[in-house]
């Protein structure tokens, strides 16, 4: 479809190494300005990058704050090719009218299978064995290994993730607690526990997957570890801010906690090749990954196309369904029709004053859609009307108060 803004001047921004999906998929919709990067920008460079992009699309190192939103002029839409959003700042991305998309499933499946997989390396003692024998030991011994069959497995943030975990984990034999704010579904015969304090006393294994928020951070400190059996594994492939790194050294240090595998970091290198730190270093019952839980090459291949097809569909379209941040609206295509957009602060009176311009200029609304949030509101409007008619009437909808955002699309 012929767009209003030619799609080879749409310049799109990818950083951290998105897949080569969303790469092909900008392109077999007719994108051709993609800048591509390896690795997250340095701050002063991603605002110079971002001040000539249309359209960014990163995963979880980069920082896209108030401060760089100020810079992003022509930004349109942002895209976060993985699931966590923390890394946006979502309330200012929504006062400028930028949507910003995820890939809310795509990586869930990879996440669980290394979790589980790590639990079992854990209660068997493998890490430490492996490390052992990779210094030239040999310590055949079956003290300190145990089956994960009838162990009790603690699941903290009952979601996409950890539903799956519990469904798997019951497949291998084991008990489910869960702990989570919302009132969840149970499934199978996981059984959720009345507080964290409750689930951390009972499980010999427990592993968290919440999002970043005020509530999650250092949701589990030293009390928290304190709480935990003696001898009992934790797992964290969420977000480096939920435990506090040092408590969690100390406890497996004094031999409290038996051991612990760590995917995600308070402070997480900026990319491959830069050096990572961690408390933990060197501690042999500690796997430690460089936050690749969702990192398979599927998961990487099926966030490609999602977000980047959200983000093509949002441009060429104005489709927002599934936006984190913004107002959801998705309009079939009209034949016969112009389609406007105007993003504009949710105070009463916009959509009135936009009617109001419509029927002056007698002009036939085709098909029209309004959703709003508490501080945005977001309207699309398909009209029988010439080019230049539509392109007169979007300066018009520029002038009303409130406005924040117009496009014409085609
Ligand atoms: N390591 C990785 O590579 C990787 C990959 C994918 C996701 N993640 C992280 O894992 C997180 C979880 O992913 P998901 O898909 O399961 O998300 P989800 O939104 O489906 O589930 C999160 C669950 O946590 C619950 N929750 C929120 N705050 C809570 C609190 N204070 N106490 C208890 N429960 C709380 C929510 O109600 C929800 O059920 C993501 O937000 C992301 O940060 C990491
Ligand atoms: O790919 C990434 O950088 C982040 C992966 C994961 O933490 C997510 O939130 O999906």
């Amino acid at each position: 479809m012929k767009t209003s803004f030619p799609k080879e001047d749409i310049r799109v921004l990818l950083l951290e190494g998105v897949s080569q999906s969303a790469v092909d998929t900008f392109r077999n919709a007719g994108y051709t300005q993609i800048e591509y990067h390896k690795k997250a920008l340095p701050e002063a460079e991603l605002i110079e990058s971002i001040s000539q992009a249309h359209i960014i699309g990163i995963r979880s190192r980069s920082q896209l704050t108030a401060e760089v939103f100020q810079h992003a002029k022509r930004l349109i839409a942002v895209g976060c090719f993985c699931i966590g959003t923390n890394q946006v700042d979502l309330d200012a991305a929504e006062r400028l009218g930028i949507p910003v998309f995820n890939a809310p499933y795509s990586n869930t499946r990879s996440v669980a299978e290394l979790v589980l997989a790590e639990a079992i390396m854990l209660m068997r003692g493998i890490p430490q064995k492996n490390a052992e024998c990779h210094r030239g030991g040999w310590s055949k011994s079956a003290a300190g290994s145990y089956e994960v069959r009838g162990k009790t497995l603690g699941v903290v943030g009952y979601g996409h993730i950890g539903t799956q975990i519990s469904v798997l984990a019951e497949a291998l034999g084991m008990q489910v607690l869960f702990h989570d704010i919302e009132a969840k579904l149970s499934l199978g015969n996981a059984q959720p526990t009345a507080s964290l304090d409750e689930l951390l006393q009972r499980s010999d294994i427990v592993t968290l997957h919440v999002p970043e928020t005020p509530a999650t951070r250092m949701m589990i400190q030293a009390p928290q570890l304190a709480a935990m059996k003696p001898g009992a594994i934790l797992l964290n492939a969420s977000r480096g801010t939920v435990i506090d790194i040092d408590a969690l050294a100390d406890s497996l240090r004094s031999g409290h906690l038996g051991g612990a595998a760590i995917d995600v970091f308070p402070v997480e290198p900026k990319g491959n090749g830069d050096a990572f730190v961690s408390p933990l270093i060197g501690m042999d019952n500690v796997i430690l990954t460089p936050h690749i839980g969702g990192s398979t090459l599927e998961a990487q291949d099926n966030i490609g196309i999602e977000v980047a097809a959200k983000l093509v569909r949002y441009s060429d379209n104005g489709s927002t369904l599934s936006a984190v941040n913004f107002p959801e609206v998705s309009l079939p295509e009209h034949a016969d029709s112009r389609r406007l957009l105007h993003i504009h602060q949710n105070v009463p009176g916009v959509l009135s004053r936009i009617n109001e311009l419509f029927s002056a200029g007698n002009l036939n609304i085709n098909a029209q859609f309004l959703q709003t949030r508490p501080a945005l509101g977001y309207v699309v409007i398909d009209v029988a009307a010439d080019e230049a008619t539509t392109q007169e009437l979007r300066d018009r909808l520029s002038a009303i108060t409130g406005t924040l955002r117009t496009r014409v699309l085609y």
